[in-house]
């Protein structure tokens, strides 16, 4: 099974120092990771550094994994300037590493992302003209479409509708247990940490400050401490926990 640890993990842009020393315990394929923090905190930056576009401090460690390329990102602004429909920017995205020679295999990969995340018939459009939210689908699709072993989403939800944020999120949940795929995603609606994730990792000013069970990392505590508002978290009626926030401290 595939592990991920951050051990004393830095990172800078120029000489400005970003990510400061941040270690976790280790996270295992089949869970689904909130990475969390108020704006500025480091989050993007984290994930640049875990997917090896940043260098820096510490040893991202990832053990257990079959194959030589097993973290896929999904980043959280994905402007799109090229001439392609939604089908062929999948499809490109499903043969990074592996090539150019299409074998049926990937295009059955394609229609099973495109179909999953609910854009199949958007299929022909160009990546040009799309909403937002289809083009956050369309990142999605493209990350889930290299079937990665280790799955890092930057605010996959942001531009999405309340429907397609759950049904995004339950999807996640869903193929993380079925594939035994590692998700961190980085977010910033709690509820849907509380409800979605296992664990949660807190970062503050490019520190990690708390990192344990969603549950008992996101708190009231937590929410006045580090985002400066006051909440409660209680059960709804059907049992799950809903976030309550009451205003800013
Ligand atoms: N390419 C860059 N060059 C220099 N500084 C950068 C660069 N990218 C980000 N930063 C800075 O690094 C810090 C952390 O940014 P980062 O994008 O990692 O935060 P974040 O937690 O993802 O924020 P948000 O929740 O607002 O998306 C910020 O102060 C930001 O201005």
């Amino acid at each position: 099974m595939v592990t991920l640890q951050l051990d004393r993990v830095s990172a800078s842009y120029g000489r400005q120092e970003i990510l400061s020393e941040v270690s976790t315990p280790e996270f295992q394929g089949g869970q689904v990771v909130a990475l969390l923090g108020p704006n500025a905190a480091g989050k993007s930056t984290l994930f640049r550094r875990i997917f090896g576009m940043l260098k820096g401090g510490g040893h991202v460690r990832i053990t257990g994994a079959r194959t030589a390329t097993p973290v896929a990102y999904m980043p959280q602004d994905t402007g799109a300037s090229a001439v392609l429909s939604v089908y062929e920017a999948v499809l490109l995205a499903r043969m990074q590493g592996r090539g150019m020679k299409v074998q049926n295999e990937d295009l059955a990969h394609v229609d099973r992302a495109l179909e999953e995340l609910g854009i199949a018939a958007l299929g022909e459009r160009d990546i040009g003209n799309l909403s937002g939210g289809q083009r956050q689908l369309l990142s999605a699709a493209q990350a889930l479409v290299q079937e990665p072993e280790i799955l890092l989403l930057d605010e996959p939800t942001s531009a999405l509708d309340l429907n397609r944020q759950l049904g995004l999120l339950t999807i996640l949940r869903r193929l993380a247990e079925e594939r035994q795929m590692l998700i961190m995603a980085a977010l910033h609606d709690l509820g849907h940490a509380l409800r979605f994730t296992d664990q949660a990792m807190v970062l503050e000013r490019g520190r990690l400050i708390t990192c344990g069970p969603t549950d008992q990392v996101v708190t009231p505590d937590l929410l006045r401490r580090v985002y400066q508002v006051e909440a409660r978290i209680e059960p709804c009626s059907r049992g799950l926990p809903q976030l309550i926030v009451e205003g800013a401290v």
